[in-house]
């Protein structure tokens, strides 16, 4: 799958659509399209006609995973498009949602503001009805912008579920009751807006451009997507489900792991931020951030939504780059099992650039030890930890010219030991001792040394980020700042060690070019960095620091003989 961070970081979009913040709160507030009591008071719908919809449509889209918006979910259904993909160019275009509101955009619309309006809106509805207006939008948009949509490959994915596809005029924004097709309504419930005071959608064709049906958008012969409706199962498990999941997503907000929170909440997959930028908005002049991430790998998430993330939530996905189901059904792991050291993180110490380095050098002056000693217990424990999470497979251990390169060298070692078929990205290599005979040692328990990051990221299983450690400063030198553009743009999961690489030690990815991975193995004692971290799997590792020392740097507890301790 070939994805680049370049296009999303050169696709400028504007976010303000003619609507004010105010009126599309206000309207949202006044009432919600399936089923849930408003916040105005108004009691909900009647209930959808499921078995209608379902002798007709076969499922669109997936459940989320949370209970709130299941019901909404499940009404939504699609048929073969009813439309060509030469008349998508022409018609105007109904998105949709399950619990938002809908009607046209304003006269003279643009692409972009019509793009802007349906992440506009779906923030206000989030922001207005909290957690459970995730997923909530429903607007109509220009052929300008339909094509806009599709010549970008853009689409709003988290508030849209389903389109209509008008047989309508081609410029006018159309409203709702203009629309006609085959498939019965979504819904019994009164579809007019307050906002926009559209009258009720009649019986309308459905076609999915937002990742399953559309001949528009995969080039080929459309595909029914379906799946059983359970919210607790990951969709792309169940069987027949629909099988593609947006390989990238484009996110705009200020709040960045707000947003990628919400996005592991509709797509229960892990995303890595690979780039994020500022850029002013066309309208106002104002700044704001946004952000690509890339899908890394097919484990389900836990959970992510909570107030906060649903407020933010403003995504675009690029349903081009899609992910095979069977790409990702070979990616997928079980699911990461919780452990009593989650409570532990509350307690965690963490420590600051200096103390880090105070504590590395206390132990070698103080303790005696050797960095040898201290270096083989570290790499053990990332291998260990590794092997906790990961089943045996191809892992590229990337490897920097400091200690922490030192660390990747060893885990690679034992990871062999462990079964796992490793390789070495080792660009720089020191003239020191210590590096020479690790790598001479990787070489006899024969692990290669490869060149071609980009081939063998890709094709690895799992890449161990040891590049840059505690000591890492400023911005990133050659060659290193290439090889972390090829990280973040793979998907392959990442484990970093002791530190992300490209994150200042403190204060995390201040950059914006610091790898995001999936498990960070912290060493010693977790340094404040760690505080950002949103991975999956957090580990301590390195059990070497002596019972004193551990007191006082409140070092958590390792169970039985593990030389690792899982934090979070
Ligand atoms: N007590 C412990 O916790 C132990 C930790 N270990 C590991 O050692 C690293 C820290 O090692 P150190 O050699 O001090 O630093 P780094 O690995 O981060 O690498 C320094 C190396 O990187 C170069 N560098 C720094 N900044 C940049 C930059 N912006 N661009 C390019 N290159 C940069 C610098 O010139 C050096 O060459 C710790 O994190 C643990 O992983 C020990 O293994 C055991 C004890
Ligand atoms: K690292």
């Amino acid at each position: 799958m070939a994805i680049g961070s370049a296009s999303a970081n050169g696709r400028s979009t504007s976010f303000n659509g003619g609507f004010s913040a105010g009126s599309t709160a206000s309207f949202v507030q006044k009432r919600t399209l399936f089923g849930r009591r408003t916040s105005s008071g108004l009691p909900p719908p009647p209930p959808l006609n499921l078995a209608a919809a379902h002798s007709q449509c076969p499922p669109l889209f997936p459940p989320p995973p949370h209970s709130a918006s299941t019901a909404a979910f499940s009404a939504l259904r699609c048929t073969k498009p009813q439309t060509q993909p030469s008349q998508l160019a022409t018609a105007p275009i109904v998105y949709e949602s399950n619990s938002g509101f809908s009607g046209p955009g304003p006269a003279g619309a643009t692409p972009d503001s019509m793009v802007s309006l349906l992440t506009s809106n779906s923030r206000s509805a989030a922001t207005a009805n909290g957690a459970q207006l995730l997923f909530n939008s429903a607007v109509t948009l220009s052929s300008a912008a339909a094509r806009h949509l599709e010549g970008t490959h853009s689409l709003p994915t988290t508030p849209l579920r389903a389109l209509h596809h008008t047989s309508g005029a081609a410029s006018a924004l159309s409203p709702l009751h203009k629309t006609q097709g085959a498939c019965p309504p979504r819904s019994n419930a009164p579809t007019s807006s307050s906002a926009f005071a559209q009258p009720e959608a009649p019986s309308t064709a459905m076609s999915s451009i937002d990742g399953c049906d559309s001949p528009a958008l995969s080039g080929g012969s459309p595909k029914h997507c379906s799946h059983a409706n359970s919210p607790r199962t990951p969709w792309i498990t169940q069987q027949g489900a629909c099988n593609r999941v947006p390989s990238r997503l484009e996110i705009s907000d200020p709040s960045i792991e707000d947003n990628i929170g919400s996005m592991s909440s509709v797509y229960p997959y892990n995303y890595s931020i690979s780039s994020h930028i500022r850029t002013p908005l066309r309208s106002n002049g104002k700044e704001e951030t946004r952000a690509s991430a890339n899908l890394i790998s097919a484990i389900p998430c836990r959970p992510m939504l909570h107030t906060k993330a649903a407020r933010s939530v403003s995504a675009i996905a690029d349903i081009l780059n899609c992910t095979d189901r069977s790409e990702l059904s070979r990616m997928r792991l079980p699911p990461p099992t919780p452990t009593s050291a989650h409570a532990q993180r509350d307690h965690t110490n963490y420590l600051g650039q200096k103390a880090a380095q105070l504590v590395d050098v206390d132990l070698m002056s103080k303790h005696g030890y050797a960095i040898e000693q201290l270096m083989e217990l570290a790499g053990f424990s990332v291998a260990q930890s590794i092997a906790k999470e990961y089943p045996a497979g191809k892992v590229l251990l990337c490897i920097g010219p400091g200690n922490n390169g030192g660390d990747g060298l060893v885990a690679a070692r034992h990871l062999k030991h462990f079964g796992y078929k490793t390789s070495l990205y080792y660009p720089v290599q020191p003239a020191k001792d210590l590096y020479k005979n690790l790598l001479h040692q990787c070489d006899i328990h024969h692990i290669p040394v490869v060149t071609d990051l980009t081939t063998e990221a890709k094709s690895s299983d799992l890449i161990v980020d040891a590049i840059f450690g505690f000591s890492f400063k400023g911005s990133v030198r050659a060659p290193f700042d290439q090889a972390l553009d090829i990280l973040r743009d793979v998907n392959t999961p990442i484990v970093s060690v002791d530190i992300p690489s490209g994150w200042d030690v403190e204060h995390g990815d201040v950059q914006g070019i610091g790898l995001r991975p999936d498990m960070l193995v912290s060493l010693t004692v977790p340094k404040l960095c760690a505080k950002q971290f949103n991975g999956r799997f957090h580990y301590l590792g390195g059990r070497f620091v002596p019972p004193d020392m551990a007191e006082e740097l409140k070092v958590p507890k390792y169970p039985g003989t593990d030389q690792c301790v899982r934090l979070a």
